[in-house]
């Protein structure tokens, strides 16, 4: 990098800047926020701040141009040609470019040529394949807060679907942004969300556009709809602002219709398995500490063919539903799938189809480019295949899926005759739309390719007439077409040939007739790829009656793909189809982890899981390394695949109707707001005690251990009372606390398991099973000596624990027992009472339980 001193800031003084850099300041002007890349010839070059910004940023030579109040101007470039990879990586960072293009003719241009911005790109609206990962959707989110909490719009424009949502609290509010992770959040310029929503790449709007009137405006104009009946929104709805501002932000970025874009939909949070944030890194659904994807279950889980079904069982993933038809749906299509046999032969055909879903949403922009017509074209002729794949299938979801999956025989006819079987990458250069496809066309190109013949004969023509048996007929981009004779030779040419260029040896002639040939030629050149590019502008608009019912086909392959991947999925390992059960219940026979089961070199030993009214608590105690973890875990992971309506790792599985998921498991420093690890395991704690219903699932692992033995214990104790009596959820509660077992003999509800492992000798080994009742040790110091802790220490520990249980034991002959004495839990005499009803005692019996009662204390 150069490292000269620059003037920052551009000082618009204009008149001491050069006609094109005043040009310059006048278009960056309006585009303050972002990287204005400025066409000069074969490059986009960038000037001042932007340029300093841009060179450290893609890493290129930082250079001036020109000076600025005496300063040299900060300028770097990048080769037209070559700019997708570094509108990618600007992109990536979070960071918008406009695109300012040459607009005017050079040749008749007095001063700089025309230029105006054609393309706007910012993170959360590219559509460009070059500059969106496959795997995972490109979202802008906008998000409007009123006294009833916030409203959220979020549009994936490559595919057009457009969602709101109320939400009440910051919490969920973060736990969606977390789980949707929009590449840009548009906030209104006062929103006091921008500080504590820091970590997204928040963009400030004004404030006017979440105004709700101009909201409803920019939603009817879009829609072309009179009122916002046809949506279901009213104009107190607090997304309504959201959705607004969202598409204002459209309207300024893009500078097209949108034809693909669909139908608001509201969604309603209880509509799903809600799971947060932490939960979703605990269970390592979409993100793995070592950054890898396989180690996750989105990894384990999506192996499809095609990068819509991909993106589409990644939603699904990480947006669990508890609507039942749709998970059977799901369920029994998947079923059928496997029956057919025929998962194989559909996932060969569905790699022939490429992502229409943003080929769409590209042609719906006018700017998809010739090779995603041909990938279309390529790729209807496989839809054309599937279908005749799933012939023989007959299943309720699948024959509706099968209806949509259209092979647009019109389209594809169209596209066989309109474009060349190997077009280029761009329309600029032509040859693009095929021969035969425009009459027009098909005479300037001949004009062009008839001229080589021309040439031939004109040259052998001023052969003879010249007599000059070495004269030849040439073409240079400067001087056009020239006839050339030796200078020996030039005495020798007739006087209308009018002299050119006089070279070392030669000299170059032209004539009256090869000048009207010479434009005849260019110009027919020239009007053939304008008429091209019109031909092809015409046929992506002629698309746009097609566009939704491409998008109906776009979305049965995705799902297809989904499908068909699950299915595949179920029958490699073995998964069993679960039922949904109303009932408030969790039943896995032979539960295991699919992501473990599946990197672990040594057999996973599946577990029983049973869960019901009458059993909702399991106390899990064992040793560390035991395999506590894993089989919470795996409960999670069994009810969530249940819950995208996935064939589940068990034997067996009911999984009654759950509303939300949440775990306590690990802990970390979150640095970041300045939490302690105990302050954030308790925060996490506190937010599960006061929202898990009885219909969530809570997975506690070891609870209490980040502070003092006596704090952790009565914590755990507390908080393991709390799930079972006041939030009545399933809850697995694992511990290396004995004492809290005790709650099996005091509540109906909970139940001690243990994880099972022997000794041999000196040495544990892990036997992974759950089995009934309480573990009686930890096996901390054989679990040390297997990590290899040094011998000194472990014999160091040995003589210290052999310390305290003896102490131990003389204080409290009986096992240390720090509830016992407590009344936190239900005493005895409540139990009684609560067994009798008074009114069917009598008199004497009344006494007597007085009697017993007063025993009892
Ligand atoms: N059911 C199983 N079958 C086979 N291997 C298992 C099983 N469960 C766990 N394991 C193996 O044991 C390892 C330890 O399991 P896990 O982390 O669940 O133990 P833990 O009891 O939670 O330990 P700690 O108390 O130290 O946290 C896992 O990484 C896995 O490799």
């Amino acid at each position: 990098m150069c490292d000269l001193k620059f003037s920052k800031s551009p000082m618009a003084k204009t008149p001491q800047h050069t006609p094109m850099m005043q040009q310059f300041l006048k278009i960056k002007a309006d585009y303050q926020d972002m990287l204005l890349f400025y066409r000069m010839g074969d490059f986009y070059e960038l000037f001042f701040d932007d340029a300093i910004k841009a060179a450290k940023l893609l890493d290129i030579t930082l250079t001036h141009r020109g000076k600025s109040n005496g300063d040299p101007i900060p300028m770097c470039g990048v080769p037209f040609h070559a700019a997708d990879n570094y509108l990618a990586k600007i992109v990536k960072q979070g960071l918008s470019v406009a695109i300012c293009e040459q607009t005017g003719d050079p040749a008749t241009s007095k001063g700089p040529v025309k230029r105006e911005v054609q393309r706007i790109l910012t993170p959360g609206t590219v559509t460009e394949e070059a500059l969106m990962d496959a795997h995972k959707e490109n979202l802008l989110l906008s998000i409007h807060q009123n006294s009833r909490g916030f409203g959220v719009a979020y549009l994936a424009l490559a595919n057009g679907s457009f969602k709101v949502q109320q939400i009440d609290d910051f919490t969920t509010l973060e736990a969606q942004l977390i789980r949707l992770s929009p590449n840009e959040i548009l906030l209104a310029e006062n929103s006091e969300l921008s500080q504590k929503l820091k970590h997204f790449n928040c963009i400030q709007r004004p404030a006017w556009d979440f105004d709700p009137e101009s909201a409803q405006h920019a939603i009817t104009k879009a829609y072309k709809t009179h009122d916002l009946s046809a949506f279901g929104i009213n104009e107190s709805d607090v997304f309504l602002p959201a959705a607004g501002a969202l598409l204002q932000y459209i309207n300024h970025t893009q500078k097209t219709d949108l034809y693909h874009l669909q139908h608001i939909q509201i969604e309603y949070l209880d509509q799903y398995l809600h799971i947060d944030a932490q939960s979703r890194k605990n269970l390592e659904i979409d993100y793995h500490p070592d950054g890898k994807d396989e180690l996750t279950l989105c990894g384990f889980i999506d192996q499809c063919s095609t990068a819509m079904g991909s993106r589409k069982i990644r939603r699904w993933v990480k947006q669990p539903v508890r609507d039942r038809q749709i998970l059977k749906n799901r369920l029994n299509s998947i079923e059928s799938i496997m029956a057919s046999a025929l998962t194989h032969e559909i996932q060969n055909t569905l790699k022939g189809i490429a992502d229409i879903e943003r080929i769409v949403a590209r042609i719906s922009l006018l700017s998809a480019r010739p090779r995603d017509l041909v990938a279309l074209r390529e790729s209807l002729a496989a839809v054309d295949q599937l279908q005749s794949n799933l012939k023989q299938i007959d299943e309720g979801h699948l024959t509706q899926l099968k209806s949509e999956i259209n092979p647009h025989h019109e389209i594809h006819f169209l596209l066989v005759n309109a474009i060349k079987e190997n077009p280029p990458v761009v329309i600029r250069d032509g040859g693009v739309i095929a021969d035969g496809y425009d009459e027009k066309l098909d005479e300037l190109r001949n004009i062009s390719t008839d001229a080589g013949q021309y040439l031939l004969d004109f040259e052998t023509e001023q052969q003879k007439a010249t007599g000059i048996s070495t004269l030849k007929v040439g073409y240079n981009r400067v001087h056009g077409y020239f006839i050339e004779v030796s200078k020996l030779q030039s005495e020798n040419v007739p006087e209308h040939y009018i002299r050119r260029q006089t070279l070392k040896g030669v000299e170059r002639y032209t004539t009256p007739e090869l000048k009207q040939f010479e434009q005849k030629v260019l110009s027919s050149k020239e009007k053939s790829l304008a008429h091209e590019k019109e031909l092809y502008e015409k046929l992506l608009k002629d698309f746009s009656s097609s566009i939704s019912s491409l998008q109906a086909l776009a979305d049965a392959v995705s799902e297809l793909d989904a499908l068909t991947n699950l299915s595949e999925r179920a029958t490699t390992n073995h998964f069993c189809k679960p039922t949904l059960s109303n009932d408030l219940v969790i039943d896995i026979k032979q539960g295991r982890h699919p992501v473990v089961e599946t990197i672990q070199d040594t057999p996973f030993e599946p577990n029983d899981l049973s869960l019901n009214t009458t059993e909702k608590m399991l106390i899990i105690t064992g040793p560390n390394m035991g395999g506590k973890s894993t089989y919470m875990r795996q409960s999670a992971i069994i009810v969530l695949m249940a819950s995208i309506g996935s064939y589940v790792p068990a034997q067996q599985a009911t999984i009654g109707d759950i509303d939300r998921i949440f775990t306590r498991i690990g802990a970390g420093d979150d640095l970041t707001r300045g939490r302690s690890t105990f302050m954030v395991e308790m925060s996490e704690t506190a937010t599960i005690l006061h929202n898990a219903t009885a219909n969530s699932l809570v997975l506690m692992d070891e609870i209490g251990r980040g502070t003092s033995t006596y704090d952790g214990l009565s914590l755990a104790h507390a908080c393991a009372l709390h799930l079972a009596q006041i939030n009545q959820s399933f809850c697995l509660f694992a511990t290396h606390y004995f004492e809290i077992t005790e709650l099996e003999n005091q509540l109906k509800t909970v139940s001690n398991v243990h994880l099972n492992a022997v000794e041999h000798g000196e040495r544990i080994v892990f036997l992974h099973t759950v089995k009934t009742g309480a573990a009686n040790k930890s096996y901390g110091l054989q679990v040390a000596a297997l990590a290899g802790l040094p011998a000194q220490a472990l014999s160091n520990a040995k003589a210290y624990l052999n310390h305290l249980e003896s102490q131990s034991k003389e204080q409290n002959p009986q096992q240390f027992n720090l509830f016992q004495e407590e009344s936190i839990v239900d005493s005895k005499v409540e139990n009684k009472l609560k067994a009798i009803n008074p009114d069917e005692l009598t008199a004497k019996q009344a006494l007597d339980l007085i009697y017993q009662l007063k025993k009892m204390i």
